[in-house]
């Protein structure tokens, strides 16, 4: 099909960019495809107008703005009244201010009989489609007023809402989003993945997400630089542990859970369930004397040991492959004692929950330990600094810098990052919704790390696991579900 035809698909790339990526590269992309960006302007316009047709739009209210966004929609605007589709176009911005490709795709607009209208003159009608062409990869800062007034006009609207390259209001290159951002059910984007819609509430801003290259895509890889992958369901799959047919549980790595402290028993009981789900040959568990038999309890495959003092932990850690501290620890003397034991040990670490808040408390390398914190743990390790929940990647990285440690952000669109390395988990089930979720997650890193993975692939395939049996669990119990339930959906997703 040429490009001209309108294409997009849903089939999304395994790479995101910045959105200042693209901008810096469009042009040159377009030049090395034999085109130009006004051409590229066309073709994200007559995308944009086959998905409208598609979606049996009759009906259509366009939102425009003053950049090369707005461009798009006027494109859009100008294929509907070509094709008698019921058009309003109303510009939150001057027309006079557009410049360029968008300042020539309003000449088009208004030549073929086209008019802007003020949000005044539209806003007591109905539409069954709303587009927004307000801000798109150059938006910065906060929306202004009547940016927001328009939107929160249509908020209740039953309309379909379309997000022109990215809904306005999320920053493509952080994640960050303003309040009251255009609350899209599709987002078409164009030429190539921008990270920031990937990842925290982005997603929801976005809705369903379809990608239009415009024709460009394989000139504009070949120009940009990003050290961010989206990886998918296939790839992450084919990373799975494979055990021959003649295997031995000793070969299969031996991982040492610490954690539950006085009364704390079902945190360290979930993570090293998890573990044994996904496939470590051996799974110990170091913990309060008083929870040894509550542990133990039901799944007689763990081996439990009662632990008062940190010799008795020294034993242990010398038999491991991979540790896990934190799940269910408490911050008591117990705790400290543990934790400081694991943090003599030489080998690999996932470090979660109150064992993120000791490290918080003496805030030093980690070098060979995987992080999973979720949002409020980062800041603590971060001593509390003024991070807003949207800057997700300026965290992760600097996390990663700080402690030398792979990180896992946890949250919808978790981030994996390892130095520069940055990958974004694809599931949009915000897993970590409810009580155990992370003693989970922890549990199946360190079986995958056990089973020789990387810290990258470990952290990167066990958040994707966690996530797709979540969302089966849900499916399944919906707000009933446990963390418990996650178990039968790793075993199938382990195969
Ligand atoms: N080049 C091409 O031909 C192609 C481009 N394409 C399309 O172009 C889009 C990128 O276009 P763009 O670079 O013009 O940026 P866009 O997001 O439209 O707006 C920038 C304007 O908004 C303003 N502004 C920013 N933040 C603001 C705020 N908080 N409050 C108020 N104003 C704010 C900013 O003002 P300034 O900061 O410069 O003063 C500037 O005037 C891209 O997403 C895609 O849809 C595709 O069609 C492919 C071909
Ligand atoms: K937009």
């Amino acid at each position: 099909m040429s490009i001209l035809q309108g294409q997009y698909t849903h089939n999304l790339p395994q790479i995101a960019y910045c959105a200042q990526e693209v901008k810096l590269h469009e042009e040159q992309a377009a030049l090395n495809s034999g085109t130009t960006l006004s051409e590229l302007m066309q073709r994200a316009g007559h995308a944009l107008f086959e998905l409208a047709r598609n979606r049996a739009v009759k009906n259509i209210l366009i939102f425009t703005g003053k950049g090369n966004n707005a461009g798009d929609g006027f494109m859009l605007a100008k294929r509907c009244l070509h094709a008698q589709i019921h058009v309003t176009v109303c510009a939150l911005f001057e027309p006079s201010l557009l410049k360029g490709d968008a300042a020539e795709a309003y000449q088009l607009f208004c030549r073929s009989g086209g008019r802007v209208v003020s949000l005044r003159s539209c806003i007591d009608h109905s539409y069954d489609a709303i587009v927004d062409a307000v801000f798109g990869t150059g938006f910065r800062g906060d929306l202004p007023e009547q940016v927001k007034e328009a939107f929160n006009h249509f908020k209740s609207s039953k309309a379909w809402k379309l997000a022109v390259d990215i809904p306005s209001g999320v920053n493509g290159t952080t994640a960050e989003v303003s309040p009251d951002s255009f609350q899209a059910d599709t987002t078409l984007t164009f030429i190539a993945l921008k990270q920031g819609m990937l990842t925290g509430n982005a997603p929801n801003l976005c809705g369903e997400l379809l990608l239009a290259d415009l024709g460009v895509a394989d000139a504009f890889a070949e120009l940009s630089h990003t050290n961010c992958c989206y990886p998918g369901g296939k790839y992450l799959r084919s990373l799975r542990p494979v055990r021959a047919a003649d295997s031995y549980k000793n070969q299969c790595g031996h991982v040492l859970l610490v954690g539950g402290g006085k009364g704390m028993a079902g945190a360290i009981r979930l993570a090293a369930e998890a573990c044994l789900r996904t496939g470590a040959g051996l799974v110990s568990v170091a913990t309060h004397p008083e929870n040894q038999s509550a542990v133990l309890h039901g799944r007689y495959e763990l081996m439990v040991h009662g632990v008062a003092i940190a010799a008795e932990l020294e034993a242990l850690l010398n038999k491991a492959d991979v540790v896990v501290i934190g799940p269910g620890l408490g911050q008591d003397a117990w705790a400290k004692k543990m934790y400081a034991a694991v943090k003599k040990y030489q080998g690999l670490v996932v470090c979660d929950a109150d064992g993120l808040n000791l490290l918080a408390q003496s805030h030093l390398p980690w070098h060979r330990a995987i992080l999973t914190p979720h949002f409020g743990e980062a800041k603590r390790l971060l001593g509390n600094s003024t991070f807003n929940t949207s800057k997700r990647f300026e965290m992760a990285e600097q996390l990663s810098a700080e402690y030398a440690a792979c990180i896992v952000l946890k949250g919808p669109g978790s981030l994996i990052v390892d130095g520069k390395r940055i990958n974004i988990n694809r599931s949009g089930c915000s897993a970590m919704a409810s009580a155990g979720m992370g003693d989970v997650l922890s549990g199946i890193i360190a079986g995958l790390l056990a089973q020789g993975l990387s810290r990258f692939e470990a952290a990167t395939l066990g958040v994707y696991i966690h996530g797709l049996a979540a969302e089966q669990a849900a499916r399944d119990g919906q707000l009933g579900t446990l963390a418990s339930d996650l178990f039968v959906h790793i075993r199938g997703i382990m195969g």
